[in-house]
């Protein structure tokens, strides 16, 4: 059953109401019942915030966590059909901001970026301040692969994406294969990440 924050709230109001109707309890008694019950439903809410109705956040083992940097939502969409193609094949994947990277668990297999340059070279919105160096450290010995977008036009084309591969392998983070490197979003290199991928053709 999925209880939600509102649920949550309308259901302490309730037992606070009941509690402060009920005879033969002493003040004190019911303030610290009030009390209590208040704390209690803090830490529930916590729980519920953390744990994410689409399971972005929830502290099961995937077999792929797929991060996207994005500033136009490119980026998230191919994260996205990379997680359904990935559960097509019987594997449990599911997306997160590349900045949201540090609050779920590192995956069983791999850890897939699909990540968007912008400006000048830059980080779009979802990947700025992605790593504070902890984040990449917990990747370490894991096997990930990029996928990164821009555009040849640019002089620094595919720059974010391939400093977020550097910073990888720096912190010891396994390459499975070398980041590809998408210009206007040629479907022809996005064919080519997915057949890295998944090569039986999933
Ligand atoms: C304002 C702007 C700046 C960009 N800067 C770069 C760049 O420096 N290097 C690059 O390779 N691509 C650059 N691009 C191209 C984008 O990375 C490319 O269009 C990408 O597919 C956008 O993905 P998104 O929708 O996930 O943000 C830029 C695009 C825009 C609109």
């Amino acid at each position: 059953m999925r209880v939600g924050l509102k649920s949550l709230w309308l259901l302490l109001g309730l037992v606070l109401l009941l509690t402060w109707q009920l005879d033969g309890l002493a003040p004190e008694r019911r303030w610290v019942a009030s009390i209590t019950l208040v704390l209690y439903a803090g830490v529930l809410a916590a729980a519920l915030r953390r744990a994410r109705p689409d399971g972005s956040n929830m502290e099961v083992r995937l077999d792929y966590r797929v991060a996207y940097a994005t500033e136009t939502g490119t980026a998230r969409q191919l994260a996205q059909e990379t997680c359904k193609r990935l559960r097509k094949a019987g594997l449990t994947a599911a997306p997160v901001a590349l900045n949201q990277l540090s609050t779920v668990p590192v995956p069983e297999r791999a850890l897939l970026l699909v990540v968007s340059t912008t400006g000048n070279g830059d980080a779009p919105k979802t990947g700025i301040g992605w790593d504070d160096g902890e984040v990449s450290m917990r990747y370490a010995g894991c096997p990930f692969a990029v996928l990164a977008l821009g555009d040849r036009n640019y002089p620094r084309f595919c720059a974010f994406g391939l400093d977020v591969e550097q910073r990888l392998q720096a912190a010891g983070a396994k390459p499975l294969f070398a980041p590809v490197q998408v210009s206007q979003a040629d479907p022809r290199m996005i064919d080519a990440w997915f057949r890295q991928l998944l090569p039986k053709g999933d």
